[in-house]
């Protein structure tokens, strides 16, 4: 299990707002519509991916197509620090599009930021969450 949690910089990320076609998204995210290019390297992804190859490079080749605009953005929660104001991100489904932006060596992913509590966070991270400051 990858528990690094990874402390951004202050503020929040820039927002796209892109308009694109794909279906809406998860039961979390279909109520918000901004969307964000979120550094990969920013993202904490606490759980184990169980990939079907052939999705993983179907998506690889959408990605580098002309039809990129059919994937739709993963969901990240992100906790932001009361005191710190630090942003902390992490994706735990998503796992064939991570996994197709990471072997393409993509900086970034499009993502729908759904805000978390330390409660929350606590299911996944247990006593990591001593980390988030
Ligand atoms: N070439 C493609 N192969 C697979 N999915 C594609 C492709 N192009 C666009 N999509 C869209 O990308 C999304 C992939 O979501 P899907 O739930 O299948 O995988 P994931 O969320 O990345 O991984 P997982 O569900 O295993 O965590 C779907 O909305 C699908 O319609």
């Amino acid at each position: 299990m990858n528990s690094t949690l990874i402390n951004t910089s202050n503020g929040s990320p820039a927002c796209h707002d892109q308009q694109s076609s794909y279906e809406p998204t998860s039961i979390h995210s279909a109520l918000i519509n901004e969307i964000y290019d979120i550094p990969m390297i920013e993202i904490s992804r606490p759980l184990l991916s169980i990939l079907d190859e052939d999705k993983v490079r179907s998506l690889m080749a959408t990605i580098q197509s002309m039809d990129s605009d059919q994937i739709p953005p993963i969901d990240v929660l992100w906790y932001e620090a009361p005191n710190s104001g630090n942003n902390y991100f992490f994706s735990m489904g998503g796992c064939h599009r991570w996994e197709a932006h990471k072997r393409l060596n993509l900086p970034t992913i499009r993502a729908k930021l759904i805000r978390t509590t330390l409660k929350d966070l606590e299911v996944y991270f247990g006593s990591s969450l001593s980390n988030l400051a």
